[in-house]
């Protein structure tokens, strides 16, 4: 049996793209037990505690799991609190290229394999108003960094320098090659 340990509706259709039957369980930590470090660390343990978690609950299944944060001059961003806090971060990556890093972790046949990968996003100069329209969409709610780059989000997107689907939540092209 293949297990996705998340309730996240993107990375449940990313992963479609590569694997035709899984089911999903979400892990249940709390995110805020782990300490931030530095980001590839950061979200290289959560995935794991997540993935070790529904694991232990089915030890025989491959499970994965995965772990997405923003990352911008030594500050990480997972999901807002508010929108004055969305508002916040949006005006912080305003003009700059930040990082997206997403961890990942697999366990299958006994083996466990993971990986951490990294995209550069380079958001244009947001005036306010275009933030303000951005927020009011509340496309921020439930994503690190307080933006979708799947959705509206993409207009805030100048460039990337990396796997796209890694920013979204899961880089299937990677995962693909370690199933
Ligand atoms: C940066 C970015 C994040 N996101 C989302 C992906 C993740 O759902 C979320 C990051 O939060 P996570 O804590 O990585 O994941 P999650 O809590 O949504 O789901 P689970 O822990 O059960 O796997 O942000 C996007 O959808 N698009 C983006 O461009």
């Amino acid at each position: 049996m293949f297990i996705l340990a998340s309730q996240s509706p993107r990375r449940k259709e990313l992963l479609k793209q590569i694997v035709p039957e899984f089911i999903t369980i979400p892990a249940q930590i709390n995110e805020r037990e782990t300490p931030f470090t530095k980001p590839a660390d950061y979200v290289q343990t959560l995935a794991r505690r997540k993935g070790e978690q529904v694991a232990a609950q089915n030890p025989t299944a491959t499970v994965l799991s995965a772990d997405t944060v923003v990352s911008f001059q030594e500050t990480i961003y997972g999901k807002p609190q508010d929108r004055q806090d969305a508002a916040a971060v949006l005006r912080q990556l305003s003009g700059q290229t930040h990082q997206a890093y997403t961890g990942v972790w697999l366990t299958k046949d006994g083996q466990v394999q993971q990986t951490v990968v990294k995209t550069d996003v380079t958001f244009w100069s947001l005036s306010d108003q275009m933030i303000e329209t951005y927020l009011d969409q509340n496309e921020y709610q439930d994503k690190a960094g307080a933006y979708g780059i799947q959705g509206a989000g993409n207009l805030l997107v100048e460039k990337i320098n990396g796997d796209f689907y890694n920013v979204v939540g899961l880089p299937i092209s990677t995962i693909a090659r370690m199933l």
